[in-house]
């Protein structure tokens, strides 16, 4: 008898799901969700792994995808708790022959999964390979030999197979009996803020349903002939796809997009522009490979060019970047834009990006990892990916990105007209914002004479 436990993570639908088909062949059948409390704590660099807009967002995916499991006699069952321990309770407490999940770059959760095959290794794991376009063992090298740059890895796998999407699943095994109610227990660490709408930004609502409708909408209408064009302004909804935070949580795999491209190419034809969206889905490919084969690297300061960036941890600085309080205007509404809304175009993320490693000199990974809580589309791969390529420790050929702020101004901002709309709700524009370092009183040097106390009194009296 097949008693499985398909362990969700970032496959949050139930089209072109394989791991969810693979499900529908047991005999008894566990879905589960495990949100984790150390994703609401703050890690090694002062931020959580998931923050509140991103939270919001992966709630309406797990109701969503509940809902999409009821209607096919299954429910999602949402533990919440540490990730390892709450896997295990289940894999003893319902007796499971079977784990099912997506296989994910991720160094966590591929050291999960290996811990719990060493605890059941009678238990089968079934590592799912769908969040990539492609299949490893389809891949033209081996993961050892992957192309160094992007530009190399896209000629090289110019000829790799894509599988089809396959249909979505009509039916699921029964769950098992005397199960709790799934979703109602809630725990006090659980964050509770309500939800705020943007009224200036994007607002993004989770789920397979909304990212299908999306899909539909952007390719549908004209969008795609016009991308490339269009792509690196700062601002507007139709600029771009707007597909990474659905993409993010598994709501739409990277196939239906690429099939999506394709069919439109049939129908409007194909031009420079949806060749360009074809290559940045190509991008987010890259950098998952790049993740597989370099495992924690991609998390380490000198990255994969074993090279130190000249930069070190200055709290003030980086205070100010976050809080969009630097001496650069257009560095502070991107991350105003950011801090409220969970989205910035992928120029302003360029911007911000090296704005904190050049002008500010900080270590990238503090920036990495404040774009990991706050981002609604946050992905291991391609997050720390592009911060690497910009500090000058990743895959770029021409070692690092500097913008230039002021240049940027006038290319993308020219009327300052998006740097007027998110800096407009913010009250605080006192001079802090000109200086990168405040300067301390305890920072002056003051010889020993000075220090008596009639110099002190005489500086109270003044
Ligand atoms: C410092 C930095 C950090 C980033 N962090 C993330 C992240 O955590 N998650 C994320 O999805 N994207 C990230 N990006 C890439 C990019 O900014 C976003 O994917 C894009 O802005 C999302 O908007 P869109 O879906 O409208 O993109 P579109 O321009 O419509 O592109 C379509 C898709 O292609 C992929 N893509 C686009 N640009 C890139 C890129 N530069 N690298 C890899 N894939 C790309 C995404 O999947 C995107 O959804 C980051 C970029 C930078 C410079």
């Amino acid at each position: 008898m097949k008693r499985s436990l398909y362990w969700l993570t970032n496959d949050l639908r139930v089209n072109d799901n394989t791991a969810l088909t693979l499900a529908s062949q047991s005999d008894k059948l566990l879905c589960v969700y495990v949100v984790d409390k150390n994703w609401f704590q703050a890690g090694n660099y002062q931020a959580k792994p998931l923050g509140n807009k991103r939270w919001h967002f992966l709630q309406d995916c797990l109701t969503d995808f509940n809902q999409r499991l009821l209607a096919l006699g299954q429910q999602l069952y949402i533990v919440y708790g540490d990730t390892l321990s709450s896997l295990t309770n289940l894999c003893q407490q319902y007796d499971i022959t079977d784990v099912i999940t997506t296989r994910l770059p991720g160094t966590y959760e591929n050291s999960l999964i290996t811990q719990l095959s060493n605890r059941f290794p009678q238990v089968t794991v079934n590592k799912v390979e769908q969040f990539t376009l492609f299949k490893q063992d389809l891949l033209p090298f081996e993961l050892e030999q992957l192309p160094t740059s992007y530009s190399k890895f896209k000629k090289a796998i110019v000829d790799t197979v894509i599988s089809p999407v396959i249909p979505p699943t009509i039916a699921l095994p029964s769950p098992f009996k005397n199960m709790p109610s799934p979703t109602i227990f809630r725990p006090q660490w659980l964050p509770d803020t309500p939800y705020q709408e943007t009224t200036l930004g994007f607002n993004f609502v989770g789920g397979e349903k909304s990212a299908l409708t999306h899909l539909e909408h952007y390719f549908s209408s004209d969008l795609p002939l016009n991308y490339q064009e269009v792509r690196n302004n700062l601002d507007g909804w139709d600029n771009s796809s707007k597909l990474s935070p659905w993409l993010g949580y598994g709501c739409i795999s990277a196939r239906q997009v690429i099939t999506a491209i394709t069919d439109f190419e049939n129908t409007h034809g194909k031009n420079k522009s949806t060749e360009c969206l074809y290559l940045e889905i190509l991008w987010r490919e890259y950098f998952q490979w790049l993740h597989y084969k370099v495992g924690s690297k991609m998390y380490q300061f000198k990255g994969l060019a074993q090279h130190s960036p000249l930069t070190s941890f200055y709290p003030e600085r980086f205070n100010k970047w976050c809080l969009g309080r630097t001496p650069y205007p257009l560095v502070n509404a991107c991350m105003n834009e950011l801090r409220q809304t969970g989205y910035l175009s992928n120029r302003g993320r360029q911007i911000v990006a090296s704005c904190l490693v050049n002008e500010l000199s900080v270590d990238w990974r503090y920036g990495a990892a404040w774009f990991e809580e706050r981002l609604i589309d946050y992905d291991a791969a391609v997050n720390w990916g592009n911060w690497q390529y910009i500090a000058g420790v990743g895959v770029d050929p021409r070692g690092g990105r500097h913008f230039n702020i002021d240049k940027q101004s006038a290319l993308y901002d020219p009327d300052g007209a998006y740097t007027a709309k998110w800096s407009a709700q913010d009250n605080n524009t006192n001079q802090s914002y000109q200086t990168l370092d405040s300067v301390d009183a305890s920072d002056w040097p003051v010889s020993n004479n000075s220090l008596t106390h009639d110099s002190l009194a005489g500086d109270n009296d003044s």
